[in-house]
């Protein structure tokens, strides 16, 4: 008999303590199962690591700190346990007895009755563990680690809290129609007879927010191409981007290719070229373009060696999505608190600079260029650009909103922000 949680408690061990990337993990440990046992899965794994350290917390208390790290596929199984607990989605009894059974699978018989106490005392000390809890300072309650509540708190010192606070709430499912394949209107009818239901965005026809997060699978023609799953915050890219028909256009870092497919969404005759350094990764890239009916052309290579695979004809308009500490999408990657490095910051921030610098003579004069990423460091954003706006006398801001300057350049969307994903944007425009 397959048991989700004891699948689950491995997937964690690999994240937490083998450090690997739980998309990448995700895969080859939940293959064999059937869809609803994969979603069980996603839903203790992204649970249990938006909230480890309340998990963690609660049982050394109720452990005292006894049980030793080789023991920590168990540990992770409790904090299984103790999510299942908390949500209520099934009955207490059932929740502790299947976490039981996986303690059994996990060959670890032995620790099957620790388990059991552990959740049942949980269960009992549940208010008072928790009011012990609250006494610890706000990012050791949401496993934010002291070197990014240490930036989080110089960059946003009267924020800081909201954002971290934002990270572990579970992040809405947005949808973008393809405008290309049926009007916002007449997609919007398909949701309704198909019983979903969805907000409308105020100010983008095309964006819907769906009132609760479901499988593509039960989305009207999602295989035939007539919407696509994008965060509202990543779809102010292309919107800002603002593509004419019959431009030529480029995508530097466009796996999985989101992005790409907006961009041809909102014009016609787009001569798109997808580019990424990630050769598996661009496969995805063709893949969202297939199911959209899409056509770019798609090109393996380095954007800071543009030598190595331009054909030297200037672009109209450049996305620039940056690889970056994904510091604004945390609440949709909790493993980010657990994998990020402090190093990380510098070096990304070293990358994004070549890379910017190197994008720029492929822009035509008069061109634009948006400079994009999914966090919420300025050493990634704001200081990014000004430093380039200060090197680049032939580039300028094109303000997003008319507040900003160049002493303020870019938009900073944080977490949260009208239940949108932490992104940031930044228009450049190359002077004639
Ligand atoms: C934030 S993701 C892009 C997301 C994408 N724009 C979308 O909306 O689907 C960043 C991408 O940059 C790629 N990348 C990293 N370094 C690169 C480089 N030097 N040149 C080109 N692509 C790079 C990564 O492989 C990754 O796919």
């Amino acid at each position: 008999m397959i048991n989700t949680r004891a699948i689950c408690a491995k997937i964690l061990f690999a994240v937490l303590d083998e450090k690997q990337s739980l998309s990448n993990c995700f895969v080859p440990f939940t293959e064999n199962l059937n869809a609803a046992q994969k979603g069980q899965c996603q839903d203790f794994c992204y649970g249990v690591l938006r909230q480890y350290a309340k998990y963690n917390y609660c049982i050394n208390q109720l452990t005292h700190s006894k049980l030793k790290p080789d023991l920590n596929q168990v540990r992770y199984l409790i904090a299984i346990g103790m999510y299942q607990l908390d949500q209520n989605r099934v009955a207490d009894h059932a929740a502790i007895a299947e976490t039981v059974e996986g303690c059994r699978q996990l060959k670890l018989d032995k620790l099957t009755g620790l388990v059991n106490a552990v959740l049942r005392e949980y269960q009992r000390e549940y208010d008072t563990l928790l009011e012990k809890l609250n006494l610890l300072p706000a990012d050791v309650q949401t496993s934010h680690p002291a070197w990014l509540s240490k930036l989080l708190k110089q960059a946003y010192p009267k924020g800081w809290k909201k954002i971290i606070k934002a990270n572990v709430q579970q992040a809405p499912m947005w949808l973008r129609v393809n405008v290309k394949k049926q009007d916002s209107e007449t997609f919007q009818q398909t949701l309704r007879d198909a019983d979903i239901s969805f907000h409308p965005d105020k100010n983008q026809a095309a964006t819907l927010l769906l009132e609760q997060a479901c499988a593509v699978e039960k989305i009207p023609g999602f295989f035939e191409g007539s919407c696509s799953v994008q965060d509202k915050a990543a779809q102010q890219a292309a919107l800002l981007l603002a593509p004419k028909a019959g431009e030529k256009i480029l995508d530097a870092c466009a796996a999985p290719g989101g992005k790409s497919a907006h961009i041809l969404e909102l014009a016609n005759d787009i001569k798109l070229d997808a580019l990424d350094i990630d050769e598996k990764r661009l496969t995805r890239v063709a893949d969202t373009l297939n199911r959209l009916q899409m056509k770019a052309c798609l090109i393996a290579g380095d954007a800071s060696k543009p030598e190595n695979w331009w054909d030297g004809q200037q672009y109209d308009r450049i996305l620039l999505d940056a690889p970056c500490s994904a510091t604004g999408v945390i609440r949709r990657h909790p493993d980010i608190l657990y994998l990020r490095r402090e190093d990380d910051i510098a070096q990304l921030a070293d990358l994004q600079k070549s890379i910017l610098q190197c994008m720029w003579p492929l822009l035509k004069p008069g061109g634009t260029l948006l400079y994009a990423t999914c966090s919420v460091l300025p050493q990634e954003n704001k200081q990014q650009i000004t430093t380039f706006l200060g090197n680049h006398p032939d580039a300028e801001l094109i303000p997003i909103f008319t507040t900003e300057s160049i002493d303020d350049p870019g938009w900073q969307i944080l977490p949260g922000s009208q239940n949108m994903d932490g992104f940031y944007y930044a228009r450049l425009r190359k002077k004639h």
